[in-house]
């Protein structure tokens, strides 16, 4: 399994969040703990690698012109049935158009009977949103005992992701009066509440099954089932197996929703058995990549001059948002301190650190207080802040495939990771360090595999790498400007 997996069948320490806690109950000024933009932003905000002048509106509304662009609709969210409040919500946030996949989903997903859905589109093009007005618009809400009884159940991988998604409910649905939100994550047992009442429950697989055992969580009522990031959470043992115990204590008939940017084929044949029947929204592989993220590569001699060229790129790592990848936890807390001691202001979020931790780090990050974050593949997927200009893979994303023992770039993990940056038509700079033939190969099979260019950067010329960066982002935006994606 690529993602780092942060909770697996013997993890007993339940985080169960009540609407009133991590996730507030739907009020009206929509006000966020994880604050987001508004969404209608299209150039990093607060990064000086953009250009002021720019004009964020016209841009948006350029790329969801363009019939080629994953941005693209012909619709507008008045024509997809929804709510009034929802649609009051949508507009609160800023949306004004829905994005191609969101214009395709939502007839599919809002249809009656329901039928189930497996969903595919590129990294930061609005999948989280298609799946919780689908989500929202299900819900009924009428009675005080409905509102307290658990309807929809989103499961994700990691506890960032639930509880960025029951942020996104909570915003899209601020205007549902009586919404209530259930975040279900590890947390210690000593916090558990005895019984879990909200209408929608987010949550990662292994709670979520635990909290049915336990009787905490009635699953009687579901009607609605989404995985988010599916084709992580159905490959391989782990998530998988917890996903396969939740979904059989799930009445029969739920519909089950599937979204994610890649579905590998093996794991696309196991997801029709897990959501049979579906409707389908599909990509091709040498489609996902996003033309708004500029891909780049460093050759590095060494170790040693990886880490000397991550400091030397502090300087513009800290004017926007950044992440940097590393292949394990040692490496990211080993990078952490190197860079601490040395005076560069660093954060650092693995599954090593307790929830309440990785809780505030994150926080740090989104509100952009912590401004470079060092991580693993646990926040490789689904994290949306919008403010990331820059990604770096520290290491090549690789795999051991099952019953090999040779490691294989994991073409899926560095899609995700690129995908930090370049958020909804916004433009980014990913760049992959590479230290020997090796991983110079895997990078090859990565650009082979997705048809693109990662073109170098010259690492002997310090002052030329930020011009190049600065250079780069200015194109990126320019050609995302006429994208044909
Ligand atoms: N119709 C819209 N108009 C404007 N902004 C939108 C719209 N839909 C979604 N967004 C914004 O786009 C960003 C990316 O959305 P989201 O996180 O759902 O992407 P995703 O497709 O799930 O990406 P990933 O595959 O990386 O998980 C979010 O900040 C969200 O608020």
């Amino acid at each position: 399994m690529s993602t780092e997996n942060t909770e697996t069948a013997g993890s007993l320490a339940d985080r169960i969040t009540k609407p009133d806690e991590s996730v507030q109950p739907a009020t009206s000024n929509g006000s966020t703990e994880e604050k987001k933009d508004d969404g209608a932003g299209v150039a990093a905000q607060g990064s000086s690698l953009q250009e002021p002048e720019f004009d964020v509106e016209v841009k948006l509304s350029d790329l969801q012109a363009d019939p080629n662009n994953p941005l693209f609709s012909v619709k507008r969210f008045e024509d997809l049935g929804l709510d009034p409040r929802i649609l009051k919500g949508l507009s609160a946030m800023n949306f004004r158009k829905p994005s191609k996949v969101q214009e395709r989903a939502l007839p599919l997903l809002m249809h009656n009977p329901p039928k189930n859905l497996i969903g595919q589109s590129q990294s930061g093009t609005g999948k989280t949103a298609a799946f919780v007005l689908n989500v929202l618009s299900r819900l009924d809400l009428s009675t005080e005992e409905m509102r307290a009884t658990p309807q929809a159940l989103i499961l994700a991988p990691t506890r960032e992701l639930a509880r960025q998604i029951g942020g996104v409910i909570r915003d899209i649905g601020q205007f549902l009066e009586g919404l209530t939100i259930g975040i279900a994550v590890p947390m210690d047992p000593s916090e558990r509440p005895k019984r879990m009442t909200a209408a929608a429950v987010v949550g990662t697989p292994g709670t979520v099954a635990e909290l049915i055992k336990r009787r905490i969580l009635n699953p009687t009522q579901f009607k609605v089932l989404v995985l988010d990031e599916a084709d992580n959470m159905l490959e391989g043992q782990g998530l998988g197996d917890q996903c396969i115990r939740t979904k059989g204590m799930l009445p029969r008939n739920i519909q089950v929703v599937l979204f994610s940017a890649t579905f590998p084929p093996l794991v696309r044949t196991y997801a029709m058995k897990f959501a049979p029947e579906a409707n389908e929204i599909t990509l091709r592989h040498e489609e996902l990549t996003v033309d708004g993220i500029k891909q780049l590569y460093m050759d590095c001699a060494t170790d040693e001059q990886k880490y000397n060229s991550l400091v030397q790129l502090y300087g513009l790592l800290t004017v926007g948002s950044s992440i940097i990848f590393v292949g394990t936890r040692v490496a990211a807390a080993e990078i952490e301190k190197r860079m601490t001691a040395e005076g560069h202001t660093v954060a650092s979020l693995t599954g090593g650190i307790d929830g309440a931790q990785r809780d505030a780090v994150i926080d740090a990050f989104r509100s952009g207080e912590a401004k470079v974050l060092i991580t693993t593949n646990v926040l490789a997927r689904g994290i949306d802040v919008s403010t990331v200009s820059l990604v770096v893979n520290y290491d090549v994303p690789v795999v051991i495939p099952q019953g090999s023992r040779q490691r294989q770039p994991d073409f899926q993990t560095y899609l995700h990771r690129i995908g930090r940056t370049g958020r909804f038509g916004r433009i980014g700079v990913a760049i992959t360090f590479v230290s020997n033939r090796e991983e110079w190969n895997w990078l090859r099979q990565i650009q082979e595999h997705f048809g693109c260019a990662i073109e170098q950067l010259d690492t002997s010329d310090w002052d030329e790498v930020e011009r190049m960066i600065k250079k780069t982002i200015k194109n990126t935006r320019a050609q995302a400007k006429f994208a044909t994606v």
